[in-house]
């Protein structure tokens, strides 16, 4: 008898997980923000968190960078590996992890000082000092924001007198200035009108090319557009995670459902 070739499946290519979260709880004195969420981030994905107003979306993205851990009055149980790297029992501080993690919030913050000496800040306290190193970073950070054709000119000029889309760009080229590897995008439209909205989901969809994005949204159009996985949470627990496609237009659960679908939130 003749022998059957065998053929072996083509191997999927597994994205790499960035964030391993194991059954992780979060507490604010008795209030119980995070129930056991479990979930796992990938390598240069867009993740959009999504759920109703207090249902725990910035807590989780703050315990990312273990911003949490700096309040006194938060009990954390369960473990998060950031790299393999074990975060919560390993007593690590957000200060070990903000050069690898970028944050950026819901109203741009910029320092009161120039353009330049706000995307030069991170670099500088990361130990950079030549001025050419810095004026390097200061430039490709821009750019890589959308940000450089815009404010070329202008570079020494108070960051304050940017519109509030362009302030929310030098947020993003801040946090970019210093490498990381993840940014946490807490919202980070929800201040800004239409065409500054735009510009900043095109940025974040050219950005995932080297970058792993983990974006909350209260905007579900904005989910579908530029994520590649979605996590829905309720009342702290993590109801569902997949990708957006499929947690949009056929999610496994009921709940989920009725969210997407604009039934309740
Ligand atoms: N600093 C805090 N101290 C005490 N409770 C807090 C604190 N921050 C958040 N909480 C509570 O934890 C829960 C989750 O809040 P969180 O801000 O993470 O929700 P969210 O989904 O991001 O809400 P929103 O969409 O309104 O921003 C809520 O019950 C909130 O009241």
């Amino acid at each position: 008898m003749q022998a059957v070739a065998f053929k072996p499946k083509q191997a999927t290519k597994q994205a790499t997980v960035v964030y391993d979260v194991q059954d992780l709880n979060l507490w604010y004195g008795k209030t119980h923000a995070l129930k056991n969420v479990t979930l796992q981030l990938k390598e240069k994905q867009v993740t959009a968190i999504i759920g109703p107003s207090g249902c725990g979306k910035s807590t989780f993205l703050k315990t990312l960078n273990l911003m949490t851990r700096m309040e006194p009055s938060i009990r954390l149980a369960g473990d998060i590996y950031y790299r393999g790297a074990q975060l919560l029992s390993s007593k690590m501080d957000m200060t070990t992890l903000c050069k690898d993690v970028g944050m950026v919030f819901q109203k741009p913050n910029p320092f009161p000082k120039s353009i330049f000496e706000n995307v030069a800040y991170g670099p500088r306290i990361h130990g950079v000092r030549k001025k050419a190193m810095l004026t390097a970073i200061v430039e490709e950070s821009l750019r890589d924001a959308f940000l450089w054709d815009e404010v070329k000119d202008r570079l020494h000029a108070p960051a304050l007198g940017l519109s509030g889309g362009q302030q929310q760009r030098l947020c993003i080229a801040r946090a970019l200035a210093t490498k990381p590897e993840v940014l946490l995008l807490d919202e980070p439209t929800s201040a800004l009108d239409p065409l500054s909205t735009r510009k900043i989901e095109e940025l974040i969809l050219a950005l995932k090319q080297k970058y792993t994005i983990i974006i909350v949204t209260h905007n579900m159009q904005q989910a579908r557009r530029i994520s590649d996985e979605t996590a829905f949470f309720y009342m702290g627990e993590l109801v569902e995670s997949g990708p957006t496609a499929k947690l949009f237009t056929t999610p496994a659960q009921k709940r989920t459902e009725d969210y997407v679908s604009g039934q309740f939130g």
